[in-house]
């Protein structure tokens, strides 16, 4: 599902050249839940927005779902995104003078689907992120762990085969912390969605099958759930 060969980011400063990810390597497989984790600027984010679509590497070889990202132009790229990949935030990135239905159905409308169609969606959506109900409602008469239900309907109005997810407990409690993995890992286990999320948070990272850990642009660890969990993972982290 996503192949990333050499890879580098690089930015250009005053003090020379810095390397935000420095020649990594990964193969993530279809139906995977993997977690990135790591320092903070370790580079997580850059590389989720590698994979995403959003930005472009300095160097190497990315190929999502058979598309090799290197060669698209910007067009293309807004495409990838729209149809490959589903995004979530740690600050949910609602638009708030849109309506909880009419941010799920954006990337329907921008992709031309009918009303009949982007209604029955939006409605099987927010019942399957138990927000039955909440279609006229605005973002800010909701709690956090409900915003980020949105978020994710909205992330998967387009079927996609894979969710890219930063810190998407970053701002919630406990409960409604463990509420969003729990629907991460049902799309994970029971539609077979590839996730791969970047957090702090070694609980969350706990949801995944697989955790690789960044340091200064680097992998220099990664491991798949064995039988004693991901407690093997911890120096690493330390
Ligand atoms: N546009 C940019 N120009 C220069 N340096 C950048 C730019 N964007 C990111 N960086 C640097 O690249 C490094 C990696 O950033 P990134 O956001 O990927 O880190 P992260 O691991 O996600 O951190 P955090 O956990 O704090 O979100 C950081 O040192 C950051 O300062």
């Amino acid at each position: 599902m996503i192949t990333i060969q050499e890879v580098s980011k690089v930015y250009s400063l005053e003090s020379g050249d810095f390397f935000a990810l420095n020649n990594n390597n990964i193969h993530i497989n279809k139906g995977e839940f993997a977690a990135i984790m790591g320092p903070s600027g370790s580079g997580k984010s850059t590389l989720l927005q590698l994979i995403g679509g959003l930005d472009q590497p300095s160097s190497g070889n990315l190929i999502v779902d058979g598309i090799q990202l290197n060669n698209l132009n910007e067009k293309e790229r807004t495409l990838f995104r729209r149809k490959k990949v589903g995004f979530v935030f740690q600050n949910y990135q609602l638009l708030p003078m849109m309506t909880v239905s009419e941010n799920i159905a954006l990337s329907l409308s921008a992709n031309k689907a009918s009303k009949t169609e982007i209604n029955l969606r939006v409605q099987q959506l927010l019942k399957d992120v138990n927000l039955e109900g909440k279609g006229s409602q605005f973002p800010s008469q909701l709690s956090g762990g409900q915003q980020q239900r949105v978020a994710i309907a909205r992330a998967l109005a387009m079927k996609p085969q894979l969710i890219l997810a930063d810190e998407p407990t970053g701002n919630l409690d406990q409960k409604n912390g463990e509420d969003i993995l729990a629907l991460l890992s049902k799309l994970n286990n029971e539609e077979q969605i590839t996730i791969v999320m970047v957090t702090h948070d070694l609980q969350a990272a706990a949801a995944a099958g697989r955790i690789i850990v960044i340091r200064d642009g680097e992998i220099v660890n990664d491991q798949k759930k064995g039988v004693l969990g991901h407690e093997s993972m911890a120096s690493s982290l330390a």
